[in-house]
């Protein structure tokens, strides 16, 4: 085609990394600096439609949420030939999604020290999330990305690890990403996330507490590290967990840790802690033991 497209000239395409109804992932190197990163290139929404709602609300999203160690960095995105483009931060490790199939498989599990440290990073990412006023609405293991060592996209200025937490930089790095639901948490459209993983005062239009919604789903993202059964989209499994009924768990939590995960699932959105009470949690914030 005449126009050259931006993509082909800027970046080499690597592999691919996912492929959704949304469209694909490549793993990329961009000519200019070397570095990795995550493009994900979709089919342009109808001008007007509620899909070009979508993308730009991600767009937005992270233009507003600048850097933090725990929300995978935004580079840039364009508009060309009937494509929408955003660059992120690429993550290493693959999702938490792929690190919890893979224990599975190996017949392993996270140890509480582990999932007390997920829970504690992805809190930070939501803490900041929420701090900017926003909500991130689709929060699940496979939209949480892992950096095995300080990511391998440009450093950014100013973002520092040890800022945040220096314990994680000798472990992986977990980083909230996939901001396509994010909306403001007092003015909002909400586009309702994957419904395994919905509060159910969401489902029923209630966003009087939309970061809670965050939190509860933060709950089962960790209760599914855990090594929980797979979650149901509906019916019974889906209202019973709903009404704090925790499934039976493959290994014995200590009491304390438990009582946080049946909080973070609270039917009652006031119940559950607040990202900002979760990073200063004596549960989580007890002595590091490596
Ligand atoms: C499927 N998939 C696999 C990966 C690599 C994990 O090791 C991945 C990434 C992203 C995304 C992504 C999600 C939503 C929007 C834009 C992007 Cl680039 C998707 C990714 C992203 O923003 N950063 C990633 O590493």
């Amino acid at each position: 085609p005449l126009m050259l497209s931006r993509y082909e000239s800027e970046f080499l395409e690597l592999e691919c990394i996912g492929v959704g109804e949304f469209g694909a992932v490549h793993k990329c190197v961009k000519r200019l600096d070397g570095c990795l990163y995550a493009i994900k290139c979709s089919r342009r929404p109808l001008a007007g439609s509620a899909n070009e709602q979508l993308a730009l609300k991600e767009v937005y999203a992270h233009a507003v949420l600048g850097h933090h160690p725990h929300v995978v960095r935004y580079y840039s995105a364009w508009a060309e030939d009937d494509h929408m483009i955003i660059q992120n931060e690429y993550c290493d490790g693959g999702s938490l999604n792929n690190a919890i199939v893979k224990k599975e498989v190996q017949g392993e599990l996270f140890t509480e020290a582990e999932l007390k440290d997920l829970l504690l990073q992805v809190s930070m990412g939501l803490k900041y999330i929420h701090s900017s006023g926003l909500v991130h609405l689709d929060i699940k293991p496979s939209n949480i990305f892992i950096c095995q060592r300080p990511s391998s996209s440009a450093p950014g200025e100013g973002e520092s690890e040890e800022e945040e937490d220096g314990g994680a930089a000798a472990g992986v790095i977990y980083k909230i990403g996939d901001l396509g639901h994010v909306t403001s948490s007092n003015s909002p459209q909400v586009e309702e996330g994957d419904s395994r993983f919905l509060a159910s005062e969401v489902l029923h239009e209630d966003y009087s507490h939309l970061p809670k919604a965050d939190i509860f789903a933060l709950g089962l993202t960790v209760l599914l590290a855990a090594g929980a059964p797979p979650l149901a989209q509906n019916g019974d499994q889906w209202h019973s967990l709903r009404e704090g009924r925790l499934p039976k768990l493959p290994q014995e939590l200590s009491p304390a840790f438990r009582g946080l995960l049946q909080l973070l699932l609270d039917p009652d959105p006031t119940k559950r802690p607040s990202a900002r009470e979760l990073c200063k949690h004596t549960v989580l914030r007890g002595k590091r033991t490596e």
